[in-house]
């Protein structure tokens, strides 16, 4: 007898098909799930290592890049150690979390078996390869070449152009004789500055307040270049760069900021080179110890190209102003809640400056506890909220539980971890009472350092340029002024404070939106 020929109704085939593809992802999230040793954590549709995870705001749909953030109240509360996880039930592979200091130094650590991660690179390479944007085989080259710039003779001029920028803004933004006034938007005038400091220290560009840092190239200029560019960091991480010719706006407007910003660089660059460069012992700011540094490797492999030359000026620009400037205005926003840390800082600055008058850069030491805000709003608000690792082999970390006990955590060969800087600001264990703004406890010998500049030997370079430059303008403003919320009718200070805590948003650097602040101007007897 002969037996039918076997078909499939379309509505058996859809089924089938599901079936399979739900058993796949089952099985998909199971393996993943022992990938992360089973760790309590969180499941979206997206893992945050996928494009639509990254790329979609964060909700409890979806991780985004502000996941840390969103969730930093209890991400980790429910596992047994300072190690979480998110697993994608439907796209994007697993990651860990953690917020141990511990756990960030054993990574970052001399010779420990862990590498940058391929897509975090791309964020900052639109131009290649950097002294950032590098993995360890690459990174040294990069590094020897940046690092002499870096010195005592840099933060001296740090210091003196802060003063220098802080008078030249309130004159030119005509704060200079009012007795009080409204900075409308907190985090532009912050990240202004960072940009200018960076720029002239950076670069030995002398600019004024009025003006912009490079010509305007097809009517955009430097900062509104990296303003595009920096939105669309995720983007830069996850696409192939064919994809930028898309005949898509966004994309084209990335592909022009690109290419403007890099014409804008490589003009920085040929002016340099016109003007002439040394190696000269008095030569302050980075760049010109940079080519110099180059020039001595000319003819070695050590020497850098003009294009990661492109590359590494235009990651100077970009990681030296995004990350202060937010940390700065977030700063700000926490003294203008706390008058009383305000007004123990006024204490300081006047019994280390002589007779009110401008602090010098032989002050800075002596500044501690102006120092420790910083600190502080930069703990509270980690500019650079994560940074991922991958382990090139198969290796173990050992992870501290709740009593700070630590526990073998088998991490396998290309498992990214992710370094939570949030995470590790609101953990109890590491900083007490981590909800509340307490500068003076950067004065305790006893704190656990600041990791959010990272640790060993890719620790960030520019933490001590930071550092100086906002110890210096925290220390004029706060003599000069008391920094006073705009509350709407009716509203206290703690409700002002819930909606700015969460009014944030993470590009190259994560702070907050606008926000304003009030300045009424000191009588110096106060
Ligand atoms: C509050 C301000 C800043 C914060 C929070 C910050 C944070 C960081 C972090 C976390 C890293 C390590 C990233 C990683 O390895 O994945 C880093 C690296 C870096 N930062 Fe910063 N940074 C700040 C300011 C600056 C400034 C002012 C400059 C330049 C003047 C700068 C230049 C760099 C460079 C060149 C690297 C790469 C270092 C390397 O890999 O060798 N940063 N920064």
């Amino acid at each position: 007898m002969l037996s039918a020929p076997f078909t499939l109704s379309w509505p058996v085939a859809i089924a089938a098909t599901l079936l399979v593809f739900i058993l796949h992802r089952a099985l998909t999230y199971y393996r993943d799930l022992r990938t992360v040793s089973f760790l309590p954590g969180m499941t979206f549709p997206a893992s945050h290592f996928s494009i639509p995870g990254a790329l979609l705001p964060s909700s409890k749909w979806n991780p985004g890049l502000g996941v840390t953030w969103k969730w930093r109240h209890t991400m980790y509360r429910d596992s047994p150690m300072e190690m979480t996880r998110i697993v994608g039930l439907l796209t994007g592979g697993p990651t860990l979390f953690t917020n141990s200091p511990e756990v960030i130094k054993q990574m970052m650590a001399n010779k420990a078996p862990w590498d940058k991660l391929q897509e975090t690179i791309n964020t900052l390479a639109p131009f290649g390869p950097n002294v950032f944007a590098t993995r360890q085989d690459e990174w040294p080259r990069h590094r020897k070449a940046v690092a002499p710039g870096f010195n005592g003779r840099l933060y001296a001029s740090v210091w003196s152009e802060s003063v220098n920028t802080y008078y030249d803004c309130l004159a030119t933004e005509k704060w200079e004789k009012e007795s009080e006034f409204i900075i409308p938007d907190v985090t532009a005038i912050t990240s202004k500055f960072a940009l200018y400091l960076i720029s002239k220290c950076g670069f030995g560009i002398d600019l004024s307040w009025n003006e912009e840092v490079g010509e305007r190239v097809k009517g955009m200029s430097l900062p509104e270049c990296f303003e595009v560019t920096s939105g669309a960091t995720v983007i830069l991480g996850f696409m192939p760069h064919w994809m930028y010719r898309l005949p898509v706006p966004a994309l084209r407007r990335l592909y022009e900021a690109s290419n403007i910003l890099e014409s804008i660089v490589q003009g920085i660059i040929d002016q340099r080179r016109a003007e002439g460069f040394t190696s000269d012992s008095q030569a302050k700011d980075i760049f010109t110890l940079l080519l110099a540094a180059n020039e001595l490797e000319k003819g070695s492999k050590g020497a850098l190209s003009d294009r990661e030359l492109v590359s590494n000026v235009f990651l100077l620009l970009l990681a030296g102003h995004e990350t202060t400037g937010k940390a700065l205005a977030a700063t700000l926003g926490e003294l203008a809640c706390h008058p009383e840390a305000q007004q123990r800082a006024y204490d300081e600055i006047m019994s280390v400056v002589v007779d009110g008058k401008s602090p010098t850069y032989d002050d800075f030491e002596r500044l501690l506890f102006v120092q420790g805000c910083f600190q502080e709003g930069l703990r509270m608000y980690p500019s650079v909220l994560i940074t991922t690792r991958v382990p090139i082999e198969d290796t173990v970390l050992h992870v501290p539980n709740k009593e700070g006990v630590s526990i073998p955590l088998h991490v396998p060969k290309g498992l990214p971890v992710n370094l939570d800087f949030g995470g590790l600001a609101y953990n109890a264990r590491v900083y007490p009472d981590p909800y509340a703004f307490k500068p003076a406890r950067w004065l305790d010998p006893t704190t656990e350092p600041l990791l959010t500049f990272s640790y060993g030997p890719r620790v960030c370079i520019g933490r001590k340029f930071a550092l100086v430059e906002s110890t210096a303008l925290l220390a004029l403003l706060l003599r000069d002024y008391k920094i006073e919320l705009v509350l709407k009718a009716g509203q206290t200070v703690e409700e002002w404070h819930a909606a700015w805590v969460d009014n944030v948003q993470v590009g190259v650097g994560f702070g907050h939106k606008q926000f304003p602040l009030k300045m009424t101007r000191r009588s110096r007897a106060a």
